[in-house]
């Protein structure tokens, strides 16, 4: 059982003025308030809904195989009438490290093609070769030893990591052994396997690090990684239990609106305060709560925001759109023969207590694993022989068909258009992939769609607009998504199938029936194996020119004002297909390279600041 938050101490912050104030103290939030505090000669707020979390099931990486409940937000999504009117929960970390702290710390990347879509959609500066500095930067990268490469045939390629960035990349000392029987199908299934995931090239079955301290085989994440060894630092304050429920701004006749501050109650005595950036309010809140933040201070869909009793400021329908996640199919094969140590052999006492003195005795055993090392994400012409039609269908379906009611504006349908465009590109190539096929050493099969062109919302709760988002990810409104998803159920189904398995006899339990494409989507709506997210909620916010319904640009400071920028989440503009933390630590430390620099720049005289002749 998790212990009781840690309060921490109270920091004397209201009416007080920073040079900048960054909203969300998770993943993102923490890396950019580390990076511009560095020096000491800038002012660092951080505001943070959760609290200070140190127990066993924030460390310890087989606590990451199951959800971390009592820190995260208690949210449920809308329901959906594609996935048969069902409701998913939507797991978003409430701690400070928010999902750093409480994800299953695979620690991967997406292809190249992936980021070099995002250049694409009008980023500057943003494909891979943009980013991948900003990998390294972020990383500290130690290779498997040579007995787990003797033992399980682990390839890596350490040039693509970092040697001396915050977060620690490596291999648990210990896999299960049918994972080599897993493997062995894979290899002889002909799908490519890359040396090294990292590299730009994430297409096939491959090993990736976990997001883990090798010395003590405990989890690395935002909070020990980006604030712990700088917390002593005096201008950097991380206050917690904070809710920021407003951006302040000033509005000039002449320049508009200006991010002054913002608002906040304390979750301790729910007393409301405000406080003051001289410089920038960065938004790190997430994909969530980042659009929820954005409508609550009057920018949003003007309809969402009257409903909700918001004064509208600004009617800007793309906060909140373009809401991007990985649904996927989690299909169960029953298993016979399984090796032992398997990933049910903790079910027993006496082998729990026993692999729980091996960890405390020498930091061994089956308690430094998280979701294991081993992923498999495959190409549409890989997974599927109808590719070519499902992109010509791509390319030929009206746009407009099956988006959310919010495309009624036209620039959000021109950006989803240029995103199909280059979604319709990237499902016909084989360097970029569509599923996402996580290797167990047990039944459970996942298939986790990469690229959907369904898009989701995220919008304020009408009845109390200071109450959970409405969180809707619109699964499965494009058939398309539908179709690739039911593909890959196929596929799996062929996986299984395969003489390297025989050993298992495996037999489908979940979904078990179905044929025809409705069939099997109707069969996993009833066994409830369809799930809307991976908690890879992204694009709420997205980084992307104004006229394709971008809320911010390639600088990351957000149209329509001034001084305010954001970090999270929400800026991806096109999820990759990967795990998001290593993408996210990436764009945080871009990011905070971006700010630095544009408030290095010696201030222009407020006279002339004033009426706009520089901006
Ligand atoms: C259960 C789970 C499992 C995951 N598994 C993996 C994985 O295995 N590998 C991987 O690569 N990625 C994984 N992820 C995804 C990854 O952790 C996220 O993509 C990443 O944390 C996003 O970073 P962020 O900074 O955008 O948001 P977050 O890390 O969520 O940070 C946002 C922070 O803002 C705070 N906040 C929100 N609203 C307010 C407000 N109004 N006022 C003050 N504070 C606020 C939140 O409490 C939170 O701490 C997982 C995520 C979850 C939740």
């Amino acid at each position: 059982t998790p212990k009781q938050p840690i309060p921490g101490s109270e920091p004397d912050i209201a009416g007080k003025t920073f040079d900048y104030i960054v909203v969300g103290g998770g993943l993102t939030g923490l890396t950019v308030a580390n990076r511009l505090s560095e020096g000491s000669r800038q002012s660092v707020l951080v505001l943070e809904n959760g609290y200070l979390v140190d127990d066993v099931s924030t460390q310890v990486p087989s606590y990451a195989n199951s959800l971390n409940k009592a820190l995260m937000y208690n949210i449920t999504s809308a329901p959906n009438v594609n996935i048969g009117g069902q409701a998913k929960p939507v797991w978003v970390g409430n701690v400070v490290g928010g999902g750093s702290v409480v994800n299953g710390m695979a620690f991967d990347r997406a292809s190249s093609a992936d980021y070099d879509a995002w250049e694409q959609l009008g980023n500057r500066g943003w494909g891979w070769n943009g980013l991948l500095p900003y990998f390294k930067k972020s990383t500290t990268f130690t290779p498997p030893s040579t007995e787990n490469v003797k033992a399980w045939g682990t390839t890596y390629d350490a040039s693509y990591y970092g040697t001396n960035g915050p977060i620690q990349a490596s291999f648990p000392p210990f896999d299960y052994p049918d994972i080599t029987t897993i493997w062995a199908a894979y290899k002889s299934e002909g799908v490519p396997l890359p040396k090294e995931h990292a590299s730009g090239n994430a297409v096939g079955a491959y090993w990736i690090p976990t997001a883990l301290q090798p010395k003590t085989e405990t989890r690395s994440d935002a909070r020990n990684g980006y604030y712990d060894p700088v917390k002593s630092r005096s201008n950097l304050i991380l206050a917690t239990g904070k809710t920021v429920n407003e951006v302040l701004f000033d509005r000039g006749l002449l320049t508009g609106y200006t991010a002054k501050g913002v608002q906040y109650v304390s979750r301790k005595d729910n007393s409301v305060a405000q406080v003051y950036a001289s410089k920038e309010v960065i938004l790190a809140a997430g994909a969530v709560f980042t659009p929820q933040l954005l409508q609550l201070s009057g920018f949003g869909p003007k309809d969402v925001l009257s409903a909700a009793g918001v004064q509208v400021k600004q009617d800007r329908p793309a906060i909140g759109a373009n809401m991007q996640d990985h649904p996927n199919a989690n299909m169960q094969f029953d298993l016979k023969n399984l090796a032992t140590p398997n990933p049910f052999s903790g079910q027993d006492p006496a082998f729990n207590a026993s692999a729980w003195a091996q960890y405390y005795a020498n930091r061994t055993g089956p308690i430094t694993q998280a979701h294991g090392s081993s992923l498999a994400f495959l190409s549409l012409q890989t997974v599927s022989e109808k590719y070519e039609s499902i992109v010509a269908n791509i390319k030929s379906q009206n746009a407009r068909t099956y988006l959310p009611a919010v495309y009624a504006d036209s620039k959000l349908l021109a950006g989803f258009i240029k995103q199909r465009d280059i979604i319709a590109d990237l499902h016909s190539r084989t360097d970029a992939a569509v599923a996402e096929f996580p290797m167990v050493a047990f039944g459970l099969a996942i298939g986790a769609l990469q690229r959907p062109l369904s898009r989701g919302t995220v919008t304020l709760n009408s009845s109390n607009k200071y109450g959970m988002p409405v969180v809707q990810w619109n699964t499965f409104q494009n058939p398309i998504d539908r179709q690739i998803l039911v593909e890959m159920v196929r596929w799996l189904r062929q996986h299984w199938a395969r003489p390297e398995l025989n050993k298992f006899q495996p037999v489908e339990t979940v979904p078990g029936t179905g044929e025809t494409d409705d069939e099997i989507i109707e069969a996993l709506i009833q066994t409830k194996a369809l799930e809307a997210s991976f908690a890879h909620m992204s694009g709420s916010c997205s980084m992307m020119p104004e006229a394709y319904g971008g809320v911010v640009g390639s600088d990351l400071l957000m149209y329509g004002v001034k001084r305010l920028s954001i970090v999270d989440g929400s800026i991806i503009p096109l999820v990759p297909a990967t795990h998001l933390q290593a993408t996210m630590y990436a764009v945080a430390e871009k990011a905070a390279d971006i700010i630095k620099g544009r408030n290095s720049i010696p201030t222009i005289p407020s006279i002339f600041n004033a009426f706009n002749f520089f901006a």
